[in-house]
């Protein structure tokens, strides 16, 4: 069975996916898509050269016959109302990240799919599904540094043109998941501290961060958020434990020596460093979503990442150490 996808948002990342379903994975295929207006919509499906209708809105998308399973990639306000509706029409829906803006609106879409009675809704935080966090995850439950005491993290862009608090909720969102999943573990307390703002930034942005979060198990994570560093894209998680220290795998790069210079690249894109991620996240959701399961992240760890965001949007303008208040997790997502 070939599952038939319809996507909302054909921009950088749609087209990336749309690539992927139908020319790089197997058991998919895009068969509808809509942006903002039906000619952004069929330009995307020209330029990715696939067979697809382009339709209106996302809601005609959503409730098109021919749609067995839907992917939001349009800009994250619309999310929520896009997976809400999703839910209404009993269809299995991938959103990337935010899930949404607010945690209200996670809250929302919680309550919807519970009320729904299905596993409908999947989050995409690629990161769990990235080789270098899966091969950490894997040292990590063996007990090779005992237990994790400090972890370091480091998420940097070449150059992101962000305004005020985007950056850090946009970007940061990432770590907010995947440290979670790491450690198996929850936050209780974020702090924000600013250095000295890159001279290369424009506007308003602070640029770069300094996050701290402290979790449930007394652990404490450093999380450097750095939009303008110029020099790559680079994300960096280093764990101290009892017993040792374990870093993220790197990805590999051919060491050149050249002009009495000894060196290695540097990926500049996420979408280079995170492709086969990427890549094993959508096969894995297409082949559950065939099978009426979903094993990845939930919308209940979208309302995770977005409480954690909120507090630290509010501990940066306070200054303070601001409490993370998280509701009752219900058993649906035990
Ligand atoms: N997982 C990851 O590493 C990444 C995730 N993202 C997420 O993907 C989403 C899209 O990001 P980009 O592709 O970079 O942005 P983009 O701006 O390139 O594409 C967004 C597209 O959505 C369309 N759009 C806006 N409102 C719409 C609506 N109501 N209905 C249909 N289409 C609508 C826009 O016209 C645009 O074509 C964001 O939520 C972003 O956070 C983006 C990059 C990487
Ligand atoms: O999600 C992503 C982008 O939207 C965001 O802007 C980047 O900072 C992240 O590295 C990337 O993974």
């Amino acid at each position: 069975m070939t599952l038939s996808i319809g996507i909302i948002g054909t921009g950088a990342i749609g087209k990336e996916h749309m690539r992927r379903l139908n020319h790089t994975l197997k058991g998919a295929r895009v068969v509808a898509a809509s942006d903002v207006g039906l000619e952004q919509a069929q330009a995307a499906i020209d330029e990715v050269g696939i067979e697809a209708r382009a339709y209106a809105s996302g809601h005609d998308v959503i409730n098109a016959a021919e749609v067995d399973a839907v992917v939001v990639t349009s800009w994250g306000p619309t999310h929520e109302e896009f997976v809400l509706a999703a839910i209404e029409a009993g269809k299995p829906v991938f959103c990337e990240k935010p899930l949404a803006t607010t945690a209200e609106g996670c809250l929302r879409i919680v309550e919807a799919e519970i009320a729904s009675g299905r596993a409908l809704v999947q989050v995409g935080f690629m990161r769990r599904f990235d080789w270098a966090y899966r091969q950490l995850k894997a040292l990590l439950d063996e007990g090779g540094i005992g237990q994790p005491l400090i972890a370091k993290c480091a998420h940097r862009n070449a150059q992101a043109n962000f305004s005020g608090d985007a950056g850090l909720i946009d970007s940061c969102v990432h770590e907010f998941d995947v440290m979670r999943w790491l450690l198996e573990d929850d936050y209780v307390s974020a702090q924000v501290i600013q250095p000295r703002v890159s001279s290369l930034v424009e506007g308003d942005l602070q640029d770069p961060s300094l996050i701290i979060l402290r979790t449930r198990k007394g652990m404490v994570i450093t999380i450097e958020s750095f939009l303008n560093c110029q020099y790559g894209y680079d994300i960096r998680c280093e764990l101290v434990g009892e017993s040792g220290v374990a870093d993220l795998p790197q990805p590999a790069s051919v060491p050149l020596r050249h002009s009495a210079r000894d060196s290695l690249g540097v990926i500049t894109h996420w979408k280079d460093r995170f492709i086969d991620a990427f890549d094993v996240e959508f096969q894995e959701w297409v082949d559950a979503t065939a099978k009426g399961e979903r094993h990845g992240p939930t919308a209940w760890d979208g309302y995770v990442a977005a409480v954690t965001s909120d507090a630290c949007v509010k501990a940066r303008h306070s200054q303070q150490v601001e409490p993370i208040a998280l509701a009752e997790r219900p058993a649906f997502y035990r």
